[in-house]
């Protein structure tokens, strides 16, 4: 099987997290600040929690350059990611060390916990299944962004993170991980019980990735906004 495989099973799924209200929202520019802040806040910490995720990769890995393929992601993700995100948190006003003092949601443990609940539980291949929404996802957000003429790019507050999911570094990043996901999925049957157990891994991810983008729109309930 390849990644393919993994989204065809739950396009629907699929199709919630990428195409859901709060990237819209984002897209034209009319997001609710706080939700965008909430949002922020706690894409810091789930972002802290993939990285502790990618370490799990490497001490799960059986070769030297699976080893070496998830240290890179740590790599990017503590050194590029997260520090854009620092960076751009900063005009918005927040400052790492108030992010690092922020709680974490429920739907921020939830979906990270699981990630490395899965990992812990099963083999590298389970690890990446529940890693791959992540950075396939916002990949895939970023093209459609980035290609669609009714984006506003002039004026829109949030072009910092439009730019940084569709830029050419995320997108080599997230092609070189997808690649790696193919070459692990390779020998396994889509339609065996262990290729129906990805795709419920899979699947499990991209829910919660909806939910991650509905905790965001949620802020604004909260707030009465
Ligand atoms: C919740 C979430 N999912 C994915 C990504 C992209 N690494 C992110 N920053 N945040």
């Amino acid at each position: 099987m390849k990644h393919q495989d993994l989204i065809n099973a739950c396009q629907q799924d699929w199709d919630a997290y990428i195409q859901h209200s709060f990237v819209q929202q984002l897209a034209k520019g009319t997001l609710a600040h706080t939700c965008y802040l909430h949002y922020l806040k706690q894409d810091f910490l789930f972002l802290k929690q993939y990285a502790r995720a990618y370490a799990l990769a490497i001490y799960k890995a059986n070769t030297l350059a699976d080893m070496r393929g998830a240290l890179l992601s740590v790599n990017t993700l503590l050194n590029s990611e997260i520090s854009h995100h620092v960076s751009y948190c900063a005009n918005w006003g927040l400052t790492e060390s108030d992010m690092e003092a922020e709680d974490e949601d429920a739907g921020t443990v939830a979906y990270t916990r699981y990630v490395l609940d899965t990992g812990i539980k099963g083999d590298i291949v389970d690890l990446y299944a529940a890693l791959a929404p992540c950075s396939m996802g916002y990949a895939e957000i970023g093209r459609n962004l980035s290609a669609d003429e009714n984006t506003k790019l002039q004026g829109n507050p949030f072009i910092d993170w439009i730019t940084l999911y569709a830029g050419e570094k995320f997108q080599q990043s997230a092609a070189q991980g997808t690649a790696h996901i193919d070459t692990l999925l390779a020998e396994i049957d889509l339609e065996s019980q262990r290729g129906q157990n990805l795709i419920k891994i899979f699947r499990t991810a991209t829910r919660m990735e909806t939910a991650f983008w509905q905790q965001g729109l949620n802020a604004a309930l909260e707030n009465n906004v």
